[in-house]
């Protein structure tokens, strides 16, 4: 039987709480789908500087390293934000040390959900956007100083790191709408203005089918909010990604929606929602295990080669929209626990529903 090997970082606050729904989907889609699943789990972000004083150990590296993919919950809190060495110090090593370059965040409003966004429900019904955003470089990785008064971050790109990505946000916009939107801040930064020309070549040379456009990040901002269904895949450098993809996560109606992909040129792509570890509701059941449920289709999809495993998980999603299955920020009832249980019900029913 197939067998891939998972490696599980459930980290801190709710990341464990959404893993442990996230294990249990693995385990039945794999069961129904005909492959099995080794799990190896490790403390990561707090809870390993907790245990072993550092966010990521050497061994908890050399594990996701000889894995077949990584799905991580959440890292971070209050406890650390003193601490030598933050939990978020370890995923940002994680992903620089496996060269995880591209991430792939995928938002679309489910029919059901169009009334739960604080926009008006015309506006995101049919809102089908991936952004792609690149991981391991810019101003989250270059060099930085600190003084007593004085503090500065350095922002770089080379032509080759804006290469890579940019392939990939070509090539998902040809298996999507042909439609390619480039965000940077190219009116004021020399990284930006780097970016857009690499970019423009690449679509003028490799890729002239795309249909590729430019916007400053400022005014991307407001058109996500103005005409987000016009959207459909969404290329930018690391920092503008992260916080127009937390924007973007109120276009379904709560950040624990939202699912990722991390991925490199090789396996093990890391898998995992795009939510933090939510301390304000960590350890009260409450977290939305959605965004969690969907990097793992992601990760059975694009980290394992295994796409009726994906279709399966998202079917039983939807099944749960539809019926209005929701835990509590999206007006529904369910804890996250009981969130996972009704998910592996309805997965359970489908081969029946597909027989009959
Ligand atoms: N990938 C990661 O591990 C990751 C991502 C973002 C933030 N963080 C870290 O998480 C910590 C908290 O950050 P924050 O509060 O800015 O962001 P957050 O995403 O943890 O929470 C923001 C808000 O969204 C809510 N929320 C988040 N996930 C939810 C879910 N699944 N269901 C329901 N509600 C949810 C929270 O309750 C909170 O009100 C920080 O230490 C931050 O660095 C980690
Ligand atoms: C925790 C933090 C380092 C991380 C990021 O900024 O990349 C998070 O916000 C995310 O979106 O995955
Ligand atoms: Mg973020």
């Amino acid at each position: 039987m197939r067998t891939y090997s998972i490696v599980l970082l459930p980290g801190d606050g709710i990341g464990p709480e959404v893993t442990a729904v996230a294990r249990a989907a693995m385990e039945s889609v794999a069961a129904l789908s005909g492959f099995a699943l080794k799990f190896s789990e490790h403390a990561f972000g707090g809870a390993s500087i907790d245990r072993f004083g550092e966010p990521l150990t050497a061994e908890t590296l050399r594990a996701c390293q000889a894995s077949d993919a990584i799905f991580l919950g959440a890292v971070g809190g209050p406890k650390w934000d003193k601490a030598a060495s933050r939990p978020e110090a370890g995923l940002l090593g994680l992903r620089k040390a496996l060269q995880v370059y591209s991430n792939l965040r995928p938002v679309s409003v489910h029919p059901a959900l169009a009334g739960k966004s604080p926009l008006r429900a015309e506006l995101v019904a049919g809102v089908d956007m991936l952004i792609v955003r690149e991981l391991t470089g810019g101003i989250y990785f270059g060099a930085r100083q600190k003084r007593e008064d004085y503090a500065s971050d350095e922002c770089a790109y080379s032509r080759a790191e804006i290469e890579r990505v940019a392939h990939i946000a070509f090539q998902q916009a040809r298996l999507r709408r042909g439609k390619l939107m480039s965000v940077d801040k190219a009116n004021v930064l020399e990284t930006s203005r780097l970016w857009r020309r690499v970019v423009s070549e690449m679509g003028a040379r490799t890729y002239p089918d795309i249909e590729l456009g430019h916007m400053y990040v400022d005014a991307a901002a407001m058109h996500l909010l103005r005409d987000p269904a016009s959207f459909d895949v969404v290329l930018t450098e690391n920092m503008f990604g992260d916080i127009l993809s937390d924007e973007a996560s109120m276009l379904p109606g709560s950040i624990g929606l939202l699912g990722s992909a991390s991925l490199g040129d090789t396996r093990p792509g890391v898998f995992e929602p795009i939510h933090g570890s939510a301390p304000d509701i960590a350890g009260q059941d409450e977290a939305n295990p959605f965004g969690a449920i969907e990097s793992v289709a992601q990760l059975f999809e694009a980290g394992l080669g295994e796409t009726e495993a994906a279709a399966r998980l998202r079917a039983a999603v939807g099944a749960m929209h539809e019926a209005g299955d929701w835990t509590g920020d999206l007006g529904g009832t369910l804890t996250c626990s009981e969130a996972g249980i009704r998910l592996i019900q309805h997965l359970e029913r489908q081969p029946a529903m597909a027989a009959g």
